[in-house]
Parts: C-alpha cells; structure tokens; sequence
C-alpha cells in the first residue's frame, strides 16, 4: 500500500525501495516534506533530496548526506529513521520545533546512488561512484576526495584505480556538483553533516592540513556534546576532534570544502561499529545507531540555531 507505515525502519533496502518510500514520505507528510531532484548520477539516476521547512523563504539552513559511499548502508539506513524521527518530533520535542520554526533541513539519503545499486548487484563492497572515462581502466571517483578544498593532496590518490581515487578535477562527478551547486545557490546553509560509517568517530574540518579551523574550540566542545548526547542513548564511545588529528590527512572531502565555503558547523560523523562487522553492520544495530545518532544530530541543530 502506498504508506510508509508497512516499511521496516530495521531492514536495509534497495534504491528502489527508498526511492518509493521517499515517494511515500514526502505524500504523508506534505506540510512539511517535500522532494527536490538537485541532478542526475552518471548512471542517469535521479538525485534527491528531502527538504524540511515550516514556512519561510530562504530561511538559514542545515545539510545532512548519507551514503556518500556506498557500502556504508547504515548510513541510508540511518538518514531514513532520521527523516521520520525529524517529522515526528515536530510540534513534540522544543529543539526541533524551535529549529524547524527558524531552520530549513535538507536531507540528501543516497548521495551516490550509482555506487548504491552496485552494492546490492554487484559488489557489496564497492565505495565510489560509477564514473568511467575514455582512456581510464578503472571505474569510479571516491566521492569523498573530488571537493575542491585541498583537492589532489596528500590523502587522497591520483590513480583511477585506487579507492581515494580524487578523479580528474574537482567536482568532476555530477554528485558532487550537484551538491555543491545547490548549496552554493541555496547560499543560507550554516550547518553541514556528512554521514559515513565505520570506525564510532564524529570529526570536523579540516583533513587535508594539520592547521585548526578558526572556530577548533567551538567545534571541539559542541562535538563534545553531540558525542555525550549520543554515548547516552545505548552507551557506545565516540572519539572526536579533527580530521587529520584524530583520523589521517584526507584531501578533498565534503567538510573541508563546506567549511572553506563559510559552513562553519561542518562535521563527519563514522557510525557503529568499530570493525567486529564494519560495512555489514547487522540489521539488528540500524534502529539502536539511527536512536543514538540522531540526538548527536540534535545536539549540532540545536547549537546551530543559537549561534
Ligand atoms: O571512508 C570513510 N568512512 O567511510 N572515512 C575515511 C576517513 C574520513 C572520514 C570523514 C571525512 C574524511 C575522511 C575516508 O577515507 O574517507
Ligand atoms: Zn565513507
């Protein structure tokens, strides 16, 4: 039937069947949700994005993506919960209806649905997008490497067949342009959280240099919070502080650019676990993980409504 109430919020699911629950979604709850299509994959698949508003024009705003790789599933998963949690506490609970009440929220739930597809075809496995070009052996650009900031650096590859495979220029793939295009019209975004999994780490800007951010102690102390808030749930530690401190030097990736281009509440979240399954977290773990992260994501609303 055409409601999202027989979709398992437990399961992991095709492109397909996120795509119609997005459908479903977006029809249940129209005063509030509505879908944009921001572009198309190289594959030719539509790239959506829900967007969350209570009026309004222009009204600041908060970015969400999920599934920028693609084998990271619990993070579609999770974005997915996140959608009907953010819905469902509307008018409820005081922080989001204070945010929503001042804030648009865009959620971006397959941030590469080429890769997606391949994962349940193919690959389980597979990471990047499905890029090809003449000439080029290997398939697919590492989506997290083709932002302009720090683009070609030390963390990311120059060989299109490696997994940080930075691709031939930034923004060379159609799903990062499409985001950066739209954010960059939109030109109200305050807020900017990438989702990835796995590794149980919320992170901040910048990777590609050791150098701080201007606002590091900001950062420090809201992911702080966020990661209380989210240890509070179900009792699982995060790890925080910056990219390059607290992980490696990756070049090129979504948070390092969102924060060059002014987004300064701009954060990567690495969901459960921490390699007992990694990119095959059970389905059991989706609704505890989406549970926890979403009070970490509050947390950074909350803050970025009152800063
Ligand atoms: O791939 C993942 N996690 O899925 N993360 C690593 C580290 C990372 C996370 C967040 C931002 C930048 C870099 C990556 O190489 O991209
Ligand atoms: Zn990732």
């Amino acid at each position: 039937e055409r409601s999202t109430s027989s979709f398992s919020y437990s399961s992991y699911h095709t492109l397909e069947e996120i795509y119609t629950w997005i459908d479903n979604f977006v029809t249940e709850h129209s005063d509030i949700v509505s879908k944009l299509q921001i572009g198309h994959s190289f594959e030719n698949r539509s790239i959506l994005v829900l967007k969350f508003s209570t009026g309004g024009s222009r009204r600041p705003a908060i970015w969400i993506d999920s599934g920028i790789h693609s084998r990271e599933w619990i993070t579609h998963a999770t974005g997915i919960w996140i959608a009907r949690k953010i819905v469902s506490e509307y008018g409820k609970d005081r922080i989001v209806t204070d945010v929503l009440n001042a804030m648009d929220v865009f959620l971006e739930i397959v941030s590469n649905p080429d890769g997606f597809a391949y994962t349940h075809s193919m690959n389980r496995l597979w990471r990047k997008n499905k890029s090809s070009r003449p000439g080029t052996f290997c398939i697919g650009v590492d989506l997290n490497r083709n932002w302009k900031s720090g683009f070609g650096g030390n963390g990311s590859n120059n060989n299109p067949c490696s997994e940080t495979y930075h691709g031939p220029s930034p923004q060379s793939e159609p799903e990062v342009a499409a985001v950066v295009d739209f954010i960059m019209s939109h030109g109200n975004v305050k807020a900017l959280i990438s989702i990835h999994s796995y590794s149980q780490m919320l992170m901040y800007p910048y990777g590609h240099s050791l150098e701080p951010v201007s606002n590091q102690e900001e950062l420090y102390h809201l992911a702080k919070d966020a990661v209380q808030a989210l240890y509070e749930v179900h009792g699982i530690e995060y790890i925080y502080g910056s990219i390059s401190t607290t992980l490696y030097v990756a070049s090129g990736i979504t948070v390092d650019w969102a924060y060059d281009s002014g987004i300064k509440y701009s954060f990567s979240f690495e969901l459960r676990d921490t390699g007992r399954y990694g990119f095959l977290l059970p389905a059991v773990q989706i609704i505890p993980t989406a549970q926890e992260t979403w009070m970490a994501v509050r947390t950074i609303m909350e803050h970025t409504l009152h800063h």
